[in-house]
């Protein structure tokens, strides 16, 4: 499955999706833009909850919503229910299927109620109906699982990718497409991976990427001045202007760096192993067949070992000088090996997007209920801030 869901991230399809991701962007640039107020406050985590689910509903299930408008839209109600991972029931039942994952299964556990799985599935069935009977191609995760289904889209399994964001992880493509046997069931649930797996990581990172603008205005100044050497005289930026903004990539990496949204990741050992140890007070540590091994993301990024004053935001560390030093086990923002995240590329294009645009017209400011420093919530199995991301918007030149 992970091969034939991985051409949905090759550059053509990307720049493809660009183009949806771009349209979004704006709307949600240009609906501040009409405001009158000079600082507009928001929560910041509201308005790119929206934006991130709206990119979703466009470019995995093929659907336009607009969340900034129609605030209780199903799409949105349904996908931020989902993804409320501060329910004590949903941390429990997510606890014992990582933990205890033959249990769960004998338990039936679920971590969606019926009403969200019943949403989505339909919604997915209905819109293949609709492409099957009127013969719709369209360049999202829904139509390459189609295609996938019909033994198409093997083509785009031979493209290369070119690398547009230092952080991006490799992709390997190059083995194992099959034809799937998937029923609608089988490509609703992958498409809805998409909205899981890509919903709070991405969203949320981009709240850490505002505040810590907001807090560091040479930063924001620098990237505003790099925005207005490369906006495009009219129209949207295309995808190789964004890829080729150096030190928007920076902002991203470094972001990425300090508030790493997955803050571990997990792999089950399939063989005896031994790691020996490196200090006389050490022991070795024996690894046997299934037990499950922690990576504690967060602890290797905030550790002064591994990264010099690891709480100062410092986009210096990812310049093209000093991005060769860092270490791809100790930075892996998106994991690592063959089972690394499939979405790399997509969430830094999305996150570049909407920063592309904003900084376009504002500048992200500190208001009064700004946390400095940001409180990190305790409730929340994912890393985020205790209460929001309330900061405001001013006009640029004014
Ligand atoms: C800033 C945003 C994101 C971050 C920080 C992030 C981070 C991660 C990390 C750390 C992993 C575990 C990798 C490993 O253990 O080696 C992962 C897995 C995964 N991610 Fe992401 N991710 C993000 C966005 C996305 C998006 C947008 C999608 C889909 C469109 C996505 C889909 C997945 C999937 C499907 C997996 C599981 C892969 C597998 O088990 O084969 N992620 N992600």
């Amino acid at each position: 499955m992970r091969a034939t869901l991985s051409p949905s991230f090759t550059s053509s399809k990307m720049k493809s999706m660009f183009v949806l991701i771009c349209n979004i962007a704006e709307i949600y640039a240009q609906h501040y833009v009409n405001k009158k107020d000079k600082i507009i406050e928001i929560d910041f985590k509201d308005i790119l909850a929206r934006y991130t689910n709206d990119v979703i509903a466009n470019t995995a299930f093929g659907i336009q919503v607009d969340s900034l408008t129609d605030r209780e839209n199903e799409f949105y109600v349904m996908g931020r229910d989902s993804t409320n991972f501060s329910k004590p029931w949903r941390k429990f039942t997510i606890f014992i299927f990582q933990a205890f994952p033959s249990i769960a299964k004998l338990l039936g556990l679920k971590i969606l109620p019926d009403k969200v799985n019943d949403f989505f599935l339909n919604l997915v069935q209905d819109t293949i109906r609709m492409r099957e009977e009127q013969n719709i191609k369209r360049p999202d995760m829904l139509g390459l699982l189609m295609e996938a289904r019909k033994g198409q889209g093997k083509e785009f399994q031979t493209e290369k990718i070119e690398e547009a964001s230092f952080a991006a992880v490799k992709e390997h493509l190059e083995e194992n497409y099959t034809k799937l046997d998937l029923t609608d069931f089988d490509i609703a649930s992958q498409v809805f991976v998409f909205f899981f797996a890509g919903f709070e990581t991405v969203s949320t990172a981009m709240c850490f990427m505002a505040h810590e603008l907001a807090i560091n205005a040479d930063v924001q100044r620098r990237l505003i001045e790099e925005i207005d050497e490369n906006k495009p005289a009219s129209g949207a930026p295309s995808y190789e202007i964004i890829a080729n903004m150096e030190y928007l990539d920076m902002v991203v990496s470094e972001t990425l760096r300090k508030w790493p949204i997955n803050i571990a990741t997990d792999r089950v050992v399939t063989k005896p192993y031994t790691i020996d140890p490196e200090l006389p007070s050490e022991q070795p540590l024996h690894l046997e067949p299934n037990q499950n091994v922690m990576i504690p993301i967060f602890a290797i990024r905030w550790d002064p070992q591994n990264y010099e004053n690891p709480e100062k935001f410092d986009p210096e560390r990812f310049s093209s000088e000093n991005r060769k030093n860092i270490d791809p086990y100790i930075y892996i923002p998106f994991g690592v090996g063959p089972r690394n995240c499939i979405g790399s590329r997509f969430a830094l294009l999305e996150m570049k997007a909407v920063f592309f645009y904003l900084l376009s017209y504002f500048e992200i400011v500190p208001v009064e209920k700004t946390n400095v420093p940001i409180k990190i919530s305790k409730s929340n199995i994912t890393l985020t801030s205790e209460n929001g991301f309330p900061l405001g918007l001013k006009r640029r030149n004014q």
